[in-house]
C-alpha cells in the first residue's frame, strides 16, 4: 500500500423536504448507534484517473466508473478550477456507497457531497461553501431532473438547513431540537427522484398554498422559539405526500401506527421510499422502529435506524493508512 496521503470524507445520509419544506428544507442524519448512514469517498494523487467502488450498494452502481456521480464531479471540480486557470491534479478516487441509491435517503447528494468535499481538500480548499454548494447542487440536478439543494446542503453543512438561494447564500442552518429521535426505515424498494417528481402536480390550489406558507413559517418560527409540539404539529406534506404515498405499499398503515404510538410525526423522506417518525422518547422510537422493520421493510436490502440530527454535515481526514486506495 502506497504511503502517499489520502483524503477520506465522509457525507451523511438526509431527509428531504420534512413534509413541509418541498425542495427547500432537509436534515441530516446520525445514527444513534454510531453505525455509518452515509457515502465515503477517498482520494489520492495518481498518474491516471480511476474511480473504484465498493460497499454494500456498490452493486447497484452504474456499471462503469464514468457514469458514476463521483467521476462527474471530479470532472465538474477540474472544470472549474481550469476556468480560473488553476492547475489541475490527476487523482485515483474510490467510493464507498454504504446508502441505496433511490431510497429517499439523499443518496446521490451523499455521493456528489462527498465527492466536492474530498476534491476540496485535496486541491487545499480553492472553492468556499457558497461555490461548493453552487456545484453540488448543480450535478444534483443533473441527476434529478431539477436542481434542489434540500439534500446537498444539509448533507454538507449538518443539522436541517433551510433553501435561501439569493446570490449570496443558498441555505441556512435553522436550531433543532437535539432530543428528537428521527426513526428513518427504507423498505429495500428502489423509487427513481425524477420519476417521482414527475407524478406531482405542476401546479398547487390556492388553498394549499397557505397552507404550505403558514407550516413552513410556522415552524421556523416554533424552531426558534423553542416550541416542540408548535413544531412538530406543522410537520405535514399537503404537497408530495397525497401523491407519493401510492409510490409505498403499506404507508397508511405505518403512519397510523407511528402516529397512534406516540410520534410526533411521520412523513416520507424525499422522494422516498424511506420513511421517518419524530419521537421525543426512546422507548417509542424503539417500538416504531421494530414496527416499521416487520411492516414496511420489504426485502433483505431493508434497514431502519433510530438517528439524530447530524449537525457535522460532511466531513474530511487525511491519512496514509486507510488501505482503500
Ligand atoms: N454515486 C452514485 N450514487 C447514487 N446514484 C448514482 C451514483 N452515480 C450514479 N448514480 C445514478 O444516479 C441516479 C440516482 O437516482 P436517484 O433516484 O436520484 O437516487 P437518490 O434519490 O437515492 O439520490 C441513479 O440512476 C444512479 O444509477
Ligand atoms: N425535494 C426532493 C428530495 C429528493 O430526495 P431523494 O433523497 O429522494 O433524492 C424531492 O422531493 O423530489
Amino acid at each position: 500500500m502506497s504511503k502517499q496521503s489520502i483524503i477520506k470524507a465522509y457525507a451523511p445520509a438526509s431527509i428531504g423536504n420534512v413534509s413541509l419544506g418541498f425542495d427547500i428544507l432537509g436534515a441530516a442524519l446520525q445514527p444513534i448507534d454510531g453505525s455509518p448512514l452515509g457515502d465515503e469517498v477517498f482520494i489520492q494523487e495518481a498518474n491516471e484517473f480511476s474511480l473504484s467502488v465498493s460497499g454494500k450498494f456498490a452493486h447497484k452502481l452504474p456499471g462503469e466508473a464514468k457514469d458514476n456521480i463521483v467521476a462527474h464531479a471530479y470532472a465538474y471540480f477540474n472544470q472549474q478550477l481550469k476556468a480560473q486557470n488553476r492547475e489541475i491534479k490527476v487523482a485515483k478516487m474510490h467510493l464507498i456507497k454504504h446508502l441505496p441509491i433511490g431510497s429517499g435517503l439523499g443518496s446521490s447528494a451523499s455521493s456528489i457531497v462527498a465527492a466536492f468535499a474530498a476534491l476540496n481538500a485535496f486541491y487545499d480548499n480553492p472553492f468556499n461553501q457558497h461555490q461548493l454548494l453552487l456545484m453540488m447542487g448543480e450535478l444534483e440536478g443533473q441527476i434529478s431532473g431539477s436542481i434542489h439543494y434540500d439534500n446537498v446542503a444539509p448533507c454538507y453543512l449538518g443539522g436541517m438547513t433551510l433553501m435561501i438561494e439569493t446570490e449570496q447564500q443558498i441555505a441556512t442552518q435553522l436550531p433543532v431540537f437535539d432530543d428528537w429521535y428521527w426513526v428513518s426505515c427504507y423498505s429495500g424498494l428502489s423509487v427513481s427522484t425524477s420519476a417521482a417528481r414527475k407524478i406531482l402536480p405542476g401546479d398547487v390550489s390556492l388553498s394549499t398554498a397557505i397552507t404550505f406558507g403558514k407550516q413552513l413559517g410556522v415552524f421556523v418560527h416554533a424552531l426558534h422559539q423553542g416550541d416542540r409540539q408548535l413544531a412538530a404539529s406543522m410537520i405535514q406534506d399537503v404537497i408530495a405526500e397525497p401523491y407519493r404515498k401510492s409510490l409505498l405499499p403499506d404507508y397508511d398503515n405505518c403512519k397510523k401506527f407511528a402516529l397512534e404510538n406516540g410520534a410526533l410525526a411521520f412523513g416520507i423522506s424525499g422522494s422516498g421510499p424511506t420513511v421517518f417518525a419524530v419521537c421525543n422518547q426512546l422507548q417509542q422510537a424503539q417500538q416504531i422502529e421494530q414496527f416499521l422493520g416487520s411492516h414496511y421493510v420489504k426485502n433483505d436490502t431493508g434497514f431502519s435506524h433510530i438517528c439524530r440530527i447530524d449537525t457535522n454535515g460532511a466531513q474530511c481526514v487525511e491519512g496514509t493508512e486507510f488501505g482503500i486506495i
